[in-house]
């Protein structure tokens, strides 16, 4: 017999390949599916209670979720099948009646919930800081958080490695055989292989081989779509060149001249009228562990002014600002609000009263710029929809994106980001609003179209706290300047004494670099 005819006998004896076709795709395939499908959904579940459970606080819930995942982790599949579909057979008999069935799906998902519990931990762990302080800045709870934002978007980065996971209990459901399954019962794997000791070849065990390729491999090529998709992101159906956005900017934002200076009387102001509350900031003092940062910083903004806080890089200035909505926490002194002490008011409420805008936009890359807007005011303030949605049509007009509204934030350029940044902390009309360095990561031409949109906030009614490296800007805008170095405040004034008549050295220093 030539090599080809035993190949040929071995593997592609079509007669009995014929004879457990029916079978295979009845029994063989329906199992494999329900196996796979069921233990995949369990383990989502087990899975994601894992992560939960992994990324706390306490140390008491994380170490059961680290052990679980070391054993099933770590032990060979067959094992855990075995251990769990024999060692617990007499109590599945009594719940389940005594097909091994449902015990090898509960093993499966036990093995799964492991693995998708690490993909979980990571993708939620992979999801940017700045995500979560977006949210607590709009007033949600860190659980809130947490749910509407940080955890779907790490299961989205997920998804190909779930469907990798999909494909691995696909795999693995063949092991399940070893319970000793009915006839009913079996899956691809065991079909294949009965049949082939009738046969007495290896053609119907080739067959299920077949099949399983033909569930696995297009799945695959989703994997790779899915990842592609999320690497790249969707096509930009409308990009805007930076040219195109200062003429739109000019149409919604008036106010600052070519060179930069800022007419007030041509700056734009929200149709809402907002009113703004009093700042004092008495004896601040905030540590990262034993490194003071800020030492005894002190004050004052009246309502509706704009104080620009200035300096060198690491001097306390973003700390300084953190401090105001507590995103960080000061270790002594006080900060009022309208005369009252806010480190004695709960965060999330507080946070309703205190707007703030940051470096790198921290916009809900999940969400369209108006779904940005709209949630903290559907899911915080607890306003209807349609209340909801005419309030962020509103406040995103203003800032110039009327048409704009259901581009997500990868689709807009980003000035365009930052003023919905700006459009969904003005939605929740706050009292006090921070800026944090809001221009330091926008293209030049576009610093001056937020600039200007700042300026014309100035006139809102709400007190500003704009922590800026833009000299001209605070020289033009601001109501009072304080230049901190050190964590200290060295000089507080109105823009003509700090930038005319600078009294210490080391802003004498600062501004000769910075001008
Ligand atoms: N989470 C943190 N843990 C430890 N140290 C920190 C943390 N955040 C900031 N710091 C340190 O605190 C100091 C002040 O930082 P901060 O960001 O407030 O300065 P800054 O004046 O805003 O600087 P920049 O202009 O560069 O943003 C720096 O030395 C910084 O390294």
């Amino acid at each position: 017999m030539s090599w080809f005819e035993i190949i040929q006998r071995s593997f592609f004896d079509w007669d009995s390949m014929a004879a457990v076709l029916p079978n295979m795709l009845m029994v063989g395939l329906k199992n494999t599916l329900l196996l796979a499908v069921a233990s995949t959904f369990l383990g989502i579940v087990i899975g994601m209670i894992l992560a939960v459970m992994g990324i706390s606080r306490s140390i008491w819930i994380r170490t059961p979720a680290r052990v679980y995942t070391d054993i099933f982790r770590g032990l060979p599949a067959i094992v855990t099948i075995l251990l769990i579909g024999q060692g617990l057979a007499g109590i599945g008999r009594q719940v389940f009646g005594p097909s091994p069935y449902p015990l090898g799906i509960l093993a499966l998902s036990l093995i799964a919930g492991a693995y998708i519990g690490e993909i979980f931990r990571a993708g939620i762990q992979s999801v940017e800081r700045g995500q979560l302080e977006a949210c607590r800045a709009l007033g949600m709870t860190y659980p809130k958080g947490m749910r509407l934002i940080v955890i779907p978007q790490g299961v989205r980065r997920v998804l190909p490695a779930l469907v990798n996971q999909f494909i691995g209990n696909i795999k693995d459901s063949s092991l399940v055989y070893f319970l000793g399954l009915l006839a009913s019962e079996r899956e691809l794997f065991r079909v294949g292989q009965d049949q082939a000791v009738v046969s007495g070849n290896l053609s119907p065990l080739m067959l299920a081989g077949i099949f399983y390729l033909l569930i696995t491999v297009p799945l695959t090529h989703v994997v790779n779509a899915i990842d592609r998709q999320l690497r790249t992101g969707r096509k930009i159906s409308t990009v805007t060149s930076g040219l195109d956005e200062v003429k739109e900017l000019a149409d919604a934002t008036r106010g600052l001249d070519e060179a930069g200076t800022v007419m007030p009387e041509r700056a734009i102001s929200p149709s809402a009228k907002l009113k703004g509350a009093a700042l004092d900031v008495v004896a601040l003092d905030m540590a990262y562990g034993d490194f003071k940062v800020l030492r005894g910083v002190s004050l004052k903004a009246e309502a509706g002014t704009i104080t620009c806080v200035i300096g060198p890089s690491g001097s306390g200035k973003s700390t300084l600002l953190r401090c105001l909505n507590r995103l960080a926490e000061p270790v002594a002194g006080d900060i009022r609000l309208d005369g009252k002490s806010i480190l004695r008011t709960r965060a999330d409420l507080l946070r309703r009263r205190v707007g703030m805008v940051f470096q790198q936009f921290n916009l809900f890359p999940d969400h369209t710029a108006i779904g940005n807007v709209q949630l903290a005011l559907r899911k915080v303030q607890g306003l209807p929809a349609a209340e909801a949605k005419r309030i962020a049509e509103e406040r995103l007009a203003e800032v110039g994106l009327a048409g704009r509204m259901s581009h997500r934030p990868i689709d807009l350029s980003g000035g365009q980001q930052q003023r919905v940044a700006i459009a969904r902390a003005l939605a929740l009309k706050p009292e006090l609003m921070l800026f944090d360095e809001v221009t330091s990561a926008l293209d030049p031409e576009l610093v001056k179209g937020v600039l200007n949109l700042m300026a014309g906030l100035g006139k809102s009614g709400m007190t500003m706290v704009v922590v800026t490296h833009e000299m001209n800007f605070a020289r033009r805008v601001a109501d009072q300047v304080v230049f901190m170095d050190e964590g200290k405040v060295v000089e507080a004034g109105p823009p003509e004494a700090i930038f005319g008549n600078p009294q210490s050295l080391r802003l004498q220093r600062f501004l000769s670099e910075m001008l």
